[in-house]
């Protein structure tokens, strides 16, 4: 029997993979291949598991990292999905702050020699969060460049904000950083599923072992409202937020409308999409060094002076 196909999508936090994985879902899906779907989320509620189809076979890898605490439950997850469908491709979308070498070892272990195939870590870049990457951890920084050097297909995304001289300058400068990498600029992670197709042989290259709680100090919070909000009050908290916060996602309802929103926060930009269906009111944030308790404590607060 053919080999299954494995991509991995990898790209710090907000970077565009869900968008990629989005694009790349209906693309294969014209071509009528039967593919299934591995979500790894640092939190433990899966926001991101609205954006694959129905039909998608979805496994997802909740409350921890894939490259640390639960390299072991990727192995059963891939396992699980050899035996229950008869598949073309499984793409593993990791958790931002993975390293895809050790996501990578998971889907190499001898258990899958003759069952699985490789083919290639596509790496999508947030353009702006690169180009302000000193403000980030020296450990965060080391991350986004190993998640470059490792890549075989890197994905400039983002790049409506930029102008034509930085777009010229960001693609020397991930030139010089990747050997063998395939660059391409993107605009919400729209490309063809052909330049993501590339057959290699791997051999898994040294890297430095980033954990994501012990080196990174990454943590997850989640906040479930039990009622909506004031919509002036949480884009004060947002203004106010510490910068270490880099990402939220989750659903929100408004004092103002009857409708629910997909909320998406990367890079200080906030994103209100209205959503068919009513959702949990649940909001996850990621950042190093997590204060929960101020989060905590400022969100209710949000709330209870909502009822005066
Ligand atoms: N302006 C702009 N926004 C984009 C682009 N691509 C994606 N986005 C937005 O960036 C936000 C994050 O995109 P996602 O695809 O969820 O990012 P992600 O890498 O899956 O995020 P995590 O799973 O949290 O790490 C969303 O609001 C997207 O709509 C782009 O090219 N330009």
């Amino acid at each position: 029997m053919k080999p299954v196909e494995i991509y991995i999508l990898s790209g710090f936090l907000g970077a565009g993979k869900t968008t990629l994985l989005q694009n790349i879902l209906s693309q294969e899906k014209q071509q009528q291949r039967k593919i299934a779907v591995i979500m790894n989320e640092l939190g433990e509620v899966s926001i991101d598991s609205n954006a694959v189809p129905e039909e998608t076979p979805l496994k997802e890898l909740l409350n921890g990292c894939v490259c640390c605490t639960i390299q072991g439950q990727l192995e059963v997850q891939l396992e699980n999905m050899l035996q229950e469908y008869e598949l073309d491709a499984i793409y593993i979308e990791t958790t931002g702050v993975a390293h895809p070498v050790e996501v990578l070892d998971a889907c190499m272990s001898p258990l899958f020699a003759e069952k699985l195939a490789v083919q290639s870590i596509i790496t999508i870049i947030d353009t702006k969060r690169w180009q302000h990457r000193t403000e980030l951890s020296i450990q965060l920084r080391k991350l986004l460049i190993e998640q470059v050097q490792h890549a075989d297909v890197i994905l400039l995304n983002k790049v409506d904000s930029l102008s034509e001289s930085e777009k010229a300058n960001l693609v020397s400068e991930i030139q010089s950083l990747s050997e063998n990498g395939k660059l391409f600029m993107t605009e919400y992670a729209n490309i063809p599923l052909s330049h993501m197709k590339m057959r290699k042989r791997y051999v898994t290259k040294p890297h430095e072992q980033a954990h994501v709680h012990d080196t990174l100090h990454m943590r997850t919070y989640v906040h479930t409202f039990s009622k909506p909000i004031d919509l002036e009050s949480f884009e004060q908290f947002l203004k106010n937020m510490p910068d270490t916060i880099y990402r939220i996602k989750g659903y929100l309802s408004f004092t103002h409308s009857k409708d629910t929103y997909l909320f998406q926060y990367s890079y200080g930009m906030p994103l209100y999409i209205k959503e068919q269906m009513n959702m949990k009111n649940t909001l996850v944030f990621i950042g190093e060094n997590l204060d929960h308790q101020m989060l905590k404590r400022e969100l209710l607060l949000m709330e209870e002076n909502q009822a005066e």
